[in-house]
């Protein structure tokens, strides 16, 4: 069902793997990918980084948390972010972070390219999120570049697009389903990501259910060392409906989960209006709608 695409394979232009990435981009908008720069090792040890920030009692996390901040950097509690109106707020806690600016750097202003928080516990939680964010990035982009290639694009051109990408790096944590929730309640309500591509590593537990066209889930799943991969609402609208932007959610379950999306977006100024279209549409303007919607901070009731 869920295309499973070698990335070796893709680099060097293999037709299986460009014809899996080309119904995956756009059928089905999900794909798993595998033979990366990032082996297993490394994606477990992130998310056991990960794992023992959330383990950390909430007063020691409240001072990363972003809704004292107000930039998306840091820490999210259960309940910051409601990414479905007809849901409520999700369940599950989040840390946030993205590119690293020299200070100094003007545009260190912007939410998207705002300083990261960096908790001084656990210890190299830093260090090994910084190297995991620019090795993923490096993922991401061979990717879109696969991408680009199987919809009969160059293979390089969303290349300038990300010369100072707004990626965000996220680590979801989700208890087991709490007693309380109900109907409305999920660890991350149906919704479509927000931007280009979403490399989504996770500890291998189940739990992450996609949307069949015409009704019912899938229920997807990847090892650490393996990539599930999904188009957000920005480069669906960039290549004008080419790109399918799929929904999908997490209900939660009986046990805890962790999960590690990186959202690849392009560079602020980025014009992301499909071809030939007369209005110009800043990918940094999309991003700040989304997020003004969704994160509970930012929402204006
Ligand atoms: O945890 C997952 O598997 C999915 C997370 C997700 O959809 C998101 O963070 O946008
Ligand atoms: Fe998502």
């Amino acid at each position: 069902m869920i295309p499973r695409i070698d990335l070796q394979a893709l680099i060097a232009g293999k037709a299986e793997a460009v014809e899996a990435m080309r119904l995956a981009a756009t059928d089905i908008g999900f794909a798993i990918v595998y033979n990366t720069a990032l082996g297993p090792n490394r994606v477990a040890q992130t998310i056991d980084m990960y794992r023992a920030f959330f383990r950390l009692p909430a007063a020691e996390k409240r001072p990363y948390d972003m809704a004292q901040t107000g930039s998306n950097r840091g820490w999210g509690a259960a309940g910051s972010e409601q990414v479905n109106p007809e849901a409520n707020a999700d369940y599950k806690q989040f840390f946030d972070c993205g590119v690293s600016l020299p200070a100094g750097d003007p545009l260190r202003e912007m939410p998207f390219y705002a300083p990261n928080l960096w908790p001084d516990k656990p210890d190299g939680f830093e260090e090994t999120l910084r190297g995991y964010y620019r090795d993923a990035c490096s993922v991401a982009m061979q990717v879109l570049r696969g991408v680009a290639q199987s919809i009969g694009r160059p293979r390089d051109s969303f290349d300038t697009a990300f010369y100072l990408p707004m990626a965000l790096l996220r680590g979801n944590y989700y208890p087991a389903r709490p007693d309380w929730a109900g109907e409305k309640d999920f660890g991350i309500a149906t919704h479509t990501d927000y931007g280009c591509l979403t490399l989504l590593a996770t500890d291998g537990s189940p739990g992450l259910e996609v949307r069949k066209r015409g009704g019912g889930w899938i229920p997807v799943s990847a090892p650490p060392g393996e990539f599930i991969i999904n188009f957000g609402e920005m480069i669906s609208f960039w290549s004008g409906g080419e790109i399918q932007a799929t929904p999908h959610r997490v209900v939660g379950g009986t046990a805890e989960r962790i999960s590690v999306p990186l959202f690849f977006n392009p560079a602020y100024e980025t014009n992301v209006a499909p071809d030939g279209a007369d209005e110009v549409v800043k990918a940094g303007d999309h991003l700040t709608k989304r997020y003004t919607e969704t994160y509970v901070h930012l929402q204006k009731k």
